[in-house]
């Protein structure tokens, strides 16, 4: 059965599809036999610390987790970049059903979710808001999720949600690692990108992990327990948050591995 994907209904998502003049719009789907391999692409080397974790809240397209991003103490460095990078957030994309939610695709293939760690290059700018207008500003490490076993990690988040159902609430959320959430694999695709909500800036270089994280159905479900809207508005369930797939243009997608 064709797995055609609804043009989510969001607001955000009915902005113009792209943006006039976009020459590196994101998401992309990624086809696995056009992907280059480049030799000289490094290992990318996460060095997240639990304790810069402040809080989880719900910004009425998805629910985040915001870092403490006033120092190096969260950061990346290697892989395509030129400079270490500071975490600010991480957020998700998910859909209504299984059959899709990611943003990304591998060859035409949709993950029922995807997770972005957002960082900025705090080498050369001085905030994450100077950061997203310049070309090399951010850094988004794309994870795909794919249903199987329970992911431990991931059900501390979980178990969160409830408490930020409705948008615009925030609960303090501490001592995590979300490098938990990280395939072990060193493999990736790496490609000059776009955010993939407003202000949709073509700031990002995106690291795409070759191998999904397993998460349970039960999991997926709580995602789809969020709301859109805020406490006393008419309920609009959080789902098919992903922006449609944006055309590859003249752009070629790098791979980690042979
Ligand atoms: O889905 S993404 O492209 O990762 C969007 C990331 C994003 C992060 C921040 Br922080 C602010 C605005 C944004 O659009
Ligand atoms: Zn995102």
């Amino acid at each position: 059965r064709k797995n055609t994907r609804k043009a989510a209904l969001h607001p955000l998502w009915q902005s113009p599809l792209t943006i006039p003049g976009g020459t590196r719009q994101s998401p992309i789907n990624i086809q696995w036999r056009d992907s280059v391999y480049d030799p000289f692409l490094k290992p990318l080397k996460i060095s997240y610390d639990p304790t810069t974790c402040l809080h989880i809240w719900n910004n009425g397209y998805s629910f985040l987790v915001e870092f403490d991003d006033s120092a190096d103490r969260s950061t990346i460095v290697g892989g395509p970049l030129e400079n270490k990078y500071r975490l600010k957030q991480f957020h998700f994309h998910w859909g209504a059903i299984n059959d899709w939610g990611s943003e990304h695709t591998v060859d035409s293939k949709f993950y029922p979710a995807e997770l972005h760690l957002v960082h900025w290059n705090a080498v050369e700018y001085p905030s994450f808001e100077e950061a997203v207008m310049e070309g090399n500003g951010l850094a988004v490490i794309g994870v795909f999720l794919k249903l199987g076993a329970r992911h431990e990690g991931l059900q501390t988040l979980v178990d969160a949600l409830p408490a930020v159902r409705h948008k615009d609430t925030v609960i303090e959320f501490d001592d995590f690692d979300p490098s938990c959430l990280i395939p072990s694999c060193p493999d990736y695709w790496t490609y000059a990108g776009s955010l993939t909500t407003p202000p949709l800036t073509e700031s990002v270089t995106w690291i795409i992990k070759k191998k999904p994280i397993e998460v349970d159905e039960d999991q997926l479900e709580a995602f789809r327990t969020l709301l859109f809207t805020s406490d006393g508005e008419e309920e609009r369930r959080m789902v098919d948050n992903f922006r449609p797939l944006q055309p590859l243009m003249n752009r070629t997608v790098r791979s980690s591995f042979r």
